[in-house]
């Protein structure tokens, strides 16, 4: 019982590869100047789901400091290969080349390696949240007594060494979903990835002799003037709509969870042309077709409003099954594909909802970054869950 994405993408087999421009070049980050850290291009491309790329953010000092941290606490077995480790090299595990990171535990251990460098790249990584937290209009990036702040402690934000040997990549994923499409787990974590980030430590890549490029598949087609993805008032974004003719832009789609009805419905909305919500789909019971191999062809028939919306809804990222993971390696027809060299030095900054985005594999040689994600708390739970909560609760 199966609907692979019957999406004009997957007869696409020629991808038109773009290298990355630095149209959000800055200078080296000042970290002495007021004011923002940041271009405006690159804060509006952050809010726009396209990948923000800053070179030379970090002097190289810094990073070759970080890079020897790295490479000491690997060598003196100090990463841990995580559950993401079956995206290995061939699809066969082998821990000597697969994806490894240094937990947060380690991170923040003051008995390993050298704490100082953390703790110094800790404390810029605070001030880039503060940041963020301003220029990108997402207060709870930053609020002081919020859960996201007070859980990663210096830094503020979740953060790690990564590794990958020669041979590993990552596949295709969003970093962030909405609890909705995370199934029971959902509900259950305090704080949600908002901003994700990482600064390269490789000196001298060069992505077309040694691979591990990041590919990000960017929208092809801009979004309406004045919006956002990411989220609304803590629903976050689950799809868009496809430009049109007759409405030539894209639509970021978020699910409304919190509906406070007994029983427990949810609903899909856009941003209204005169603010506001405009609801484009039928009020509906959370459902597992929200993530079921499928569920995009279900969604589109059985929970939009109108046909003409239906025609147009797609999810960020379809829900997976082994089909369609194996038909989904083309890009999609309507996303432009961006590739990005791990340079030392270079930062790159993305929503964590809304940017698909996958590790070529690496040749050669090994991959080394530090990386990770900006919180901010998860809304809270209405009526979400009705296995977490009493229905009484539901007011
Ligand atoms: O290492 C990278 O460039 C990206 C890693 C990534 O996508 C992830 O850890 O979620
Ligand atoms: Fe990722």
């Amino acid at each position: 019982f199966l609907f692979p994405r019957l999406r004009p993408s997957n007869l696409v087999t020629m991808v038109n590869v773009q290298k990355v421009k630095f149209t959000t070049a800055v200078a080296a980050a000042d970290f002495d100047r007021q004011g923002q850290l940041l271009s405006d291009e690159a804060y509006n491309t952050i809010l726009e789901g396209r990948i923000a790329v800053v070179p030379n953010f970090l002097p190289s000092r810094f990073i070759q400091e970080l890079r020897a941290d790295a490479q000491n606490l690997h060598g003196d077995g100090h990463f841990t290969t995580d559950a993401l480790a079956s995206y290995g090299s061939n699809g066969n595990f082998d821990p000597s080349k697969d994806r490894a990171v240094l937990k947060l535990q380690q991170w923040k251990d003051v008995n390993l390696g050298n704490i100082r460098v953390r703790a110094d790249f800790g404390a810029t990584m605070a001030r880039l949240r503060q940041d963020l937290s301003e220029n990108l209009r997402r207060p709870d990036l930053a609020q002081p007594d919020s859960a996201a702040v007070a859980k990663y402690g210096n830094g503020s934000t979740e953060i790690s060494y990564t590794r990958f040997g020669p041979g590993a990549f990552l596949k295709r994923h969003v970093d962030e979903h909405h609890e909705e499409l995370k199934a029971a787990a959902g509900w259950s974590k305090p704080t949600r990835r908002s901003i994700s980030w990482l600064i390269y430590l490789n000196e001298e890549w060069d992505g077309d002799k040694d691979g591990g490029q990041l590919r990000c598949f960017e929208r092809r087609t801009r979004m309406a003037r004045g919006t956002t993805v990411g989220s609304r008032q803590g629903d976050l974004q689950i799809g868009w709509l496809r430009a049109t003719t007759s409405d030539p832009v894209e639509r970021p789609v978020f699910l409304d969870a919190r509906r406070n009805n007994p029983d427990g419905n949810v609903a899909m909305y856009v941003d209204a042309v005169n603010g506001g919500q405009q609801y484009i789909s039928k009020l509906f019971h959370s459902h597992p077709i929200l993530y079921m191999s499928g569920g995009e062809y279900l969604t589109q028939k059985l929970l939009m409003q109108s046909p003409e919306v239906a025609v147009r809804f797609h999810f960020i990222e379809p829900p997976k099954s082994k089909i369609s993971d194996w038909l989904a390696q083309s890009p999609g027809f309507d996303e432009q594909v961006l590739d990005v060299d791990p340079k030392a030095g270079t930062l790159v900054l993305f929503d964590s909802v809304a940017l698909p985005h996958e590790v070529l594999a690496t040749r050669r040689r090994d991959r080394w970054a530090t990386s990770g994600w900006m919180h901010e708390d998860q809304q809270t739970v209405y009526g979400a869950s009705e296995d977490a909560l009493p229905r009484a609760a539901l007011t």
